[in-house]
Order: structure tokens, then C-alpha cells, then sequence
């Protein structure tokens, strides 16, 4: 296994910068309160609903709210299951999980592809031979194997954020003793352009490397944009099925080049790996 650094991330300065009330600070507290108060207010609403018989258990609240009650109700017993705080905070990971990553993912997508209008290419011929100018169906998003590619190698480069997981004891890790409640941050992006994994070409956009899969792509598999383990991605498929739908529309209908006014910059100013100066682009519509 290449080594790569491992990163104490959770200093005095960072509990403090946390809880000083500067104008950041205390912006971050009234978008958290705001979105807090109108989830309360969705779930109550859908409550409401649901006890007059009103509501469908179609969308990912009324399943929970679904699931809920059945663990309630299995249990005869009231306190079992998920309060409304916790539901809240249930559909905070989901929105924050699901919607920037998926976002970003598809924005570095359309930016690499436009520096490399030979892969655009490649991609829109595949998507017209399988789907055609047709509204893609399930079965079809999953034939698209270079599309497929294209999104692995760019969550290889521009993987959505970092790991951070944290000691419960005293670990030995390598060469490492961490002691307990150490939080560490297992850097993605470090680890997925590291050249003894991935070889001298680590830096270069080169969907190839995916053409025989994952497991072959990397030496010990140095792939996990997704994480690993038990807490891996919940919303990992659907997020690919999403990103190759989104993609199959665009490439059925429009060409796309950068602006030239677009400057290169990733840069991570919350969780989610970001272009700095935005994605200005420029679509042709096809004929
Ligand atoms: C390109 C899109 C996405 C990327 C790159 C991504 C990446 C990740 C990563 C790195 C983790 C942490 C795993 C770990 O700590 O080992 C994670 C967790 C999670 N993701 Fe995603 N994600 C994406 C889309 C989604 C979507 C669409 C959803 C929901 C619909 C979602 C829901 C979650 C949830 C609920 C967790 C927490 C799992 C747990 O702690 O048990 N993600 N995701």
C-alpha cells in the first residue's frame, strides 16, 4: 500500500474558529437554523398529511416517515424509532450527501470533457449508438460503458471531498500510534493521483485506465471516491445512474466548449471539491 500523509485535522484552533461569532460564523448559523425550520416545517406538513390520509410514501420522506411508523408500531412502543429531530437530520446527510456531489461531479465532468473533446466525442458517439436521440431508458444508461469511464476517471481527479474517520482507541496504523478521539482525514485526491497506485500517467485524464473496470484500474485498488467499508456512499449508484443520465441529454443535444474567460482552480471551501471561478461554458445545439 503507497503510503500517503495522514493529517490531524481537529486542532484548538479549529474549536474555536468554529464558535467565534464572525460574520462567517454567523451566517453558517442562520443557514443551518434556516434549513433546520423549513425541514421541521416539510415533516410536520407531511405528518399532518399522512395522518388524514392525504399522503403518498413515494418520495424519500414519506418512505421514512413509512419506516418509522412500522418500527413504531412493531415495537409497541412510541419512544422506538426516529424523533422529528432526528428525521431532520436524516434529511440534511441526504441533501448535502446527495445534491453538491452529484452537481460538482457532473460540472468537472463538463469541464474535463471540454478539454478533452476527443473523449466528448467518443462519449456522444457511444450515446447515439445505444440510445440514439431517444429519452434514455434504465437499461440503456447501464451499455454505456465509455461514459462510465469518463465518470470514474473524473472522480479520480476531482474526487467530491476527503475521508475522515475517527480513533475509538488507542490505534496502531503503519508506522503510526494514534491515540483515542484523534480525528484523521484520509485525502482522496492526494491518494488518487498517487503515482506508485496509478502509474506516471497519474496526473493525465486517461478514462482509459477504467476500460477492464475498477478493480483493475489501480494497483490495490487506490480507487474509493465513494468511500469504503460499512459507511460507504449510500446514494453511490444512484448518483452514477443520475451523472450518466444527465450527461446522455446533454451529449444527445449540445456540444460544449469553455468560455474563455473560465480559469482552472479546484479549490474546497466547505465540503465539496469545487471549480473556484466557476464553469463559464459555451453549448451548441445540435442538429
Ligand atoms: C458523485 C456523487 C457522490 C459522491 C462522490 C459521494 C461521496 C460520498 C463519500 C466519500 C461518503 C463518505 C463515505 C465514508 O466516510 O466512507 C459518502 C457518504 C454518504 N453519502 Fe454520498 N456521495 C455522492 C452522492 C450521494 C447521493 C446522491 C446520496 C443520497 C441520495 C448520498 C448519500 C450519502 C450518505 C447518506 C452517506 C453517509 C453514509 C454513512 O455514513 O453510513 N451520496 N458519500
Amino acid at each position: 500500500m503507497p503510503s500517503f500523509s495522514l493529517h490531524w485535522i481537529l486542532t484548538i484552533d479549529d474549536v474555536c474558529n468554529r464558535f467565534v461569532p464572525t460574520k462567517t460564523n454567523r451566517r453558517r448559523l442562520y443557514i443551518y437554523n434556516t434549513v433546520r425550520s423549513s425541514l421541521k416545517a416539510i415533516i410536520e406538513k407531511r405528518e399532518k398529511e399522512v395522518q388524514s390520509g392525504k399522503s403518498h410514501n413515494e418520495d424519500l420522506l414519506g418512505l421514512l416517515m413509512k419506516s418509522n411508523q412500522e418500527e413504531q408500531q412493531g415495537n409497541k412502543n412510541s419512544n422506538k424509532g426516529m424523533s422529528t429531530e432526528d428525521m431532520i437530520e436524516e434529511c440534511n446527510s441526504f441533501y448535502f450527501a446527495g445534491q453538491e456531489t452529484t452537481a460538482t461531479l457532473l460540472t468537472w465532468t463538463a469541464i474535463v470533457l471540454t478539454m478533452h473533446p476527443d473523449w466528448q466525442e467518443k462519449a456522444r458517439k457511444e450515446v447515439l449508438e445505444v440510445i440514439g436521440k431517444d429519452e434514455p431508458k434504465f437499461d440503456q444508461l447501464n451499455h454505456l460503458k465509455i461514459v462510465t469511464m469518463i465518470l470514474h476517471e473524473v472522480l479520480r481527479l476531482y474526487p467530491s471531498g476527503s475521508l475522515v474517520r475517527e480513533t475509538n482507541k488507542k490505534t496502531k496504523l503503519g508506522e503510526y500510534t494514534i491515540p483515542a478521539g484523534a480525528q484523521l482525514l484520509v485525502p482522496l485526491q492526494t491518494i488518487h493521483r498517487d503515482t506508485e497506485a496509478w502509474g506516471e500517467d497519474a496526473l493525465i485524464f486517461n478514462p482509459e485506465r477504467f476500460s477492464e473496470g475498477v478493480s483493475k484500474a489501480s494497483k490495490d485498488l487506490m480507487y474509493f471516491p465513494f468511500g469504503w467499508g460499512s459507511r460507504i456512499c449510500l446514494g453511490m449508484n444512484v448518483s452514477m445512474i443520475q451523472g450518466k443520465l444527465v450527461l446522455a441529454k446533454i451529449l444527445q443535444n449540445y456540444s460544449f466548449e469553455l468560455s474563455p474567460s473560465y480559469a482552472h482552480g479546484p479549490t474546497m471551501p466547505a465540503l465539496v471539491l469545487q471549480p473556484q471561478y466557476g464553469a463559464p461554458m459555451i453549448l451548441r445545439k445540435l442538429s
